[in-house]
């Protein structure tokens, strides 16, 4: 149970609508039961008092009939307080909830989220957390109405005779506490089971749906078909499991409660012969307890599905309690500015083969300096660019920005003084406007403009009929890979910082844009430090620094012409890349 403490904590702040929610719930339960008891004994009263002539003159029929009425009339006014006041408690939580998660897993991006699939992630932060939430509506509330209840019908069957309390109490706690603990066993690990057997459907059935295209191409698409059949297949079977638990649970409780009605009846009669009370005080007594078992109820069903549950919060914390790759002082330093420093910086990253995608690397690039690192594919550039933002840090070695180290700056410091534009940023499934704006909500219709102007996207963003306002599609799958790159260059331009890490910004242009496009782009950034990653050689003249990367290693660094010149390796390779 200890996987469910921290989530009982986040219930705290709810606790008044959760306290006023059992309440009611306590209300409509003592109505219930008062109800059926109070019309058990109204009839057996009446039909004793028509008995007999006398006794039907002088029976008083308006009082009973009031009390039923308003028991009636509280049960209907208290279901309804329950439900609005719980339904906001659990509303509130399911906020929390999904609050807490996204806070907890922010700091973890990307570094921390690599290793789950999206739609596991998805998953987590929907069902497992609608799972959760049902632990106050299922089993707290219930199991707080089911003791009040105990606690009010036992005292007044207690007031009626000490032996009809105890009957009730005992039938009553088999229900309440032994059953529950029954079909808690037999239905834990169905219930784990049931749920990452659920994960497991959703998280094949997204990545299927996302990869959709490239099944079809390859012809995979039916054996992944038959692939989602197995695991549904596999839930269903878990399903059915769970559904004969819970059968023999009601089954369970309804012999229950039959048994502690007539137990009670065959301990009330003797007392009515002996006039301890009158006659119609057993049908009281009978349809009394009958109607308590409706409180103990759902709590089998809680307990059976507790497995479930605790599994839903072990997934979370799964995600939750991984340590973020990088931290942020809570002290920062004031100076953020100068020129960006390696000094033997290593890295590797967690998880990976071992060996080091970054080894030994030191560079300068001064302040409002071109510089660019070239390299083959796979010899580290954009993890050099990774750690430019810190989306890791070193293992070994160091980053500075003028005399800071770069793990002393605030995160809002960073992410105002360096930004990257990734091979993988993500366009948005909104409109060219939205995903532009994300950047710089308050950005006006004219600095959009501009900064579409200056990754070369205008005209095309002005050829379509919605303009600005026409949708991207999911991942911008409206856009070429081009125009989709270029989207999330002009997004970057919208932010007004100093330094520039650009990961293959020219990937998918043809060559006249391409020199098109580096010509605007140093305009733009006139003045501003640009770290341009490529492996295309188109515009590496304009820049004062080439850094030429192989294998994590930094092999040499110079100008464009000083290399060609001095570097046969980087003579070959440029020559590859098309020069
Ligand atoms: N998240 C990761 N986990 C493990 N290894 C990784 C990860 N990302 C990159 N690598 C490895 O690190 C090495 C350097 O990769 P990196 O992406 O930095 O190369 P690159 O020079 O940018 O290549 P490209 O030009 O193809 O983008 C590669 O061997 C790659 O397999």
């Amino acid at each position: 149970m200890r996987e469910l403490l921290p989530f009982v904590r986040l219930f705290w702040p709810s606790r008044l609508w959760i306290f006023w929610g059992a309440f009611f719930g306590l209300a409509t339960m003592v109505a219930s039961v008062g109800l059926l008891a109070l019309s058990g004994w109204f009839l057996s009263a009446a039909a004793f008092a028509g008995l007999s002539v006398i006794s039907a003159r002088e029976f008083n029929f308006f009082t009973p009939s009031a009390g039923v009425r308003g028991f009636a009339i509280l049960r209907t006014g208290g279901r309804y307080a329950e439900r609005i006041l719980s339904h906001e408690a659990t509303f509130r939580l399911l906020a929390s909830l999904r609050v807490w998660f996204y806070q907890r897993i922010e700091p973890l991006a990307p570094a921390g989220l690599l290793r789950h699939r999206s739609g596991d992630l998805l998953s987590r932060i929907v069902t497992d957390i609608d799972t959760l939430d049902g632990l106050f509506l299922r089993v707290i509330s219930p199991l707080l109405i089911a003791l009040g209840l105990a606690a009010i019908a036992g005292t007044f069957l207690w007031w009626l005779s000490p032996v009809l309390a105890l009957i009730f109490w005992f039938f009553f706690a088999l229900a309440g506490l032994l059953v529950p603990l029954l079909v808690r066993h037999m239905g834990n690990q169905i219930g784990r089971t049931m749920q990452q057997c659920g994960a497991r459907l959703r998280t094949a059935a997204v990545e299927d749906m996302q990869g959709m295209a490239d099944l079809m191409v390859y012809g995979a698409d039916t054996r992944h078909r038959a692939r989602l059949l197995e695991e549904s297949e596999r839930l269903l079977m878990q399903q059915e499991r769970m559904a004969r638990v819970s059968g023999l649970s009601s089954a369970l409780m309804t012999l229950l409660a039959g048994l502690a009605a007539v137990s009670a009846l065959f301990a009330a009669i003797p007392l009515a012969q002996q006039s301890v009370f009158d006659g119609a005080m057993l049908a009281l007594i009978t349809f009394g307890i009958l109607a308590t078992f409706e409180a103990v109820l759902p709590i089998p069903h809680a307990f059976q599905f507790l497995g479930k549950t605790r599994e839903a919060a072990r997934r979370l914390l799964e995600v939750t309690e991984v340590e973020p790759a990088v931290t942020f002082p809570e002290n920062p330093c004031r100076e953020a500015a100068g020129a960006l420093c390696l000094k033997s910086v290593s890295f590797a990253y967690a998880g990976g083969s071992g060996a080091e995608a970054l080894r030994d690397v030191s560079l300068s690039v001064a302040d409002g300096a071109k510089v660019a690192i070239v390299g083959p594919s796979g010899s580290g550039k954009s993890t050099l660019a990774h750690l430019l933002v810190r989306f890791w840090d070193p293992r070994s070695g160091q980053i500075t920005l003028g005399d800071s180290d770069l793990r002393q700056l605030s995160e809002e410091q960073l992410r105002n003084t360096i930004t990257l534009v990734s091979q993988k940023s993500h366009i948005f499934c909104a409109t060219m406007r939205e995903n532009l704006l994300i950047a710089a909500p308050h950005a006006d219709e004219q600095q959009l403009w501009q900064a579409l102007e200056q990754a070369q996207l205008a005209d095309f963003v002005r050829g379509l009929p919605e303009g600005l306002d026409t949708w991207a599609g999911e991942g911008g799958a409206r856009l070429s890979g081009g125009q989709a790159r270029r989207l999330v260059l002009a997004r970057a331009l919208l932010k007004n910082v100093s330094i520039w890490v650009l990961d293959e910004p020219t990937e998918g242009l043809d060559a006249v844009t391409q020199q098109q496009f580096m010509a605007t782009l140093l305009d733009s950034l006139a003045g501003q430090t640009l770290i341009l990653i490529t492996h295309i050689t188109a515009g590496l003249e304009a820049m004062d620094t080439v850094y030429f990367m192989e294998d994590g290693q930094l092999i040499c660094s110079g100008s464009h012409r000083q290399l060609l010149r001095t570097s046969e390796r980087y003579r070959v390779f440029t020559n590859c890349a098309g020069d």
